[in-house]
């Protein structure tokens, strides 16, 4: 048994049978940060590197059960959202989080898949900003989750800070937005807004169409961080290395776009 304190994530999110995105991709995470890793299911997507082909949600009393049942016992000390697919989700899982006294609270506002398929119903896009992102305290929208959330069109790095400062305006404390979607020398450069400064994290752009799973893995490598007690900021350094990395070990797997390689840590070890 190992001494002391182990560090707990919860991720609330959906399947991909695939393994590349989705819980799969926050569970590995979680384990390569030496955080114990638990589950609130919130849908089953028949999934592979080519695209989704069957989304099945659970009813919103599954997803709180699953959640009062890690949270009763085991507890936890950061959870992360993923893909909650519906509005009813939504508002069951912002008032599970409303309850907590003092959450670490990682949301990813997953909207479309990178193969292009809706992991969120487009009416559910007002209860995620309205209920949801006010009770985060990181927010990771990607460019096209940005551009929704905001109202701004984003094709230049002006267009980026004004995004950046109105989606911090829906009340989440910290705003990531991601690059992976930015071209030219913006490509791979994520912004960081803490309402005062504008930050960027950058490290090296890696040329391989394996990237699924690179935006998952970096808000459970933000929560994963918190857990371990990082301050918001170096938490979500940390996870930029962390999938920056991984992307330099991603797995051509499959006939579509393979998963980022989450065990680049042990093939070092040789
Ligand atoms: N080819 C790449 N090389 C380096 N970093 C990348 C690459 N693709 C994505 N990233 C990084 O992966 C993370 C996820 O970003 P992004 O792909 O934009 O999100 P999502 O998977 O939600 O669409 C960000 O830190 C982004 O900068
Ligand atoms: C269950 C689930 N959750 C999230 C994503 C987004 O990941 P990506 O942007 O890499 O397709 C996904 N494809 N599937």
């Amino acid at each position: 048994m190992l001494p002391g304190n182990i560090p707990v994530a919860l991720t609330i999110a959906g399947s991909d049978s695939g393994g590349g995105a989705g819980i799969q991709a926050d569970l590995k995470t979680f384990a390569f940060h030496r955080v114990h890793g638990t589950v609130a299911l919130t849908c089953v997507t028949a999934q592979n590197t080519q695209g989704v082909t069957r989304v099945d949600a659970l009813t919103p009393e599954a997803v709180m059960a699953q959640i009062e049942a890690v949270q009763t016992d085991i507890g936890f000390d950061s959870l992360k959202t993923g893909m909650l697919l519906n509005a009813e989700i939504i508002d069951t899982v912002s008032q599970a989080i409303a309850a907590l006294p003092n959450p670490k609270v990682v949301v990813d506002p997953v909207m479309v898949s990178r193969t292009g398929a809706i992991l969120l119903e487009a009416e559910a896009i007002a209860a995620m900003q309205t209920q949801l992102i006010p009770l985060g305290q990181v927010l990771t929208p990607n460019r096209y989750e940005a551009e929704i959330l905001s109202g701004i069109s984003i094709h230049s790095e002006a267009d980026i800070h004004q995004a950046a400062q109105a989606i911090f305006r829906l009340g989440c404390p910290h705003v990531l937005i991601k690059g992976g979607g930015f071209s030219g020398e913006l490509r791979g450069i994520d912004f960081w807004y803490d309402g005062e400064r504008i930050l960027k994290l950058q490290t090296h752009w890696v040329n391989t169409p394996h990237t699924h799973g690179t935006g998952c893995s970096l808000s459970a490598a933000i929560a994963a961080n918190l857990a371990l007690g990082y301050a918001p900021g170096d938490a979500a350094q940390r996870a930029k290395d962390y999938v920056t990395c991984a992307l330099g070990s991603a797995l051509s797997i499959g006939q579509g776009q393979g998963p980022i390689g989450h065990w680049y840590p042990l093939l070092k070890q040789g």
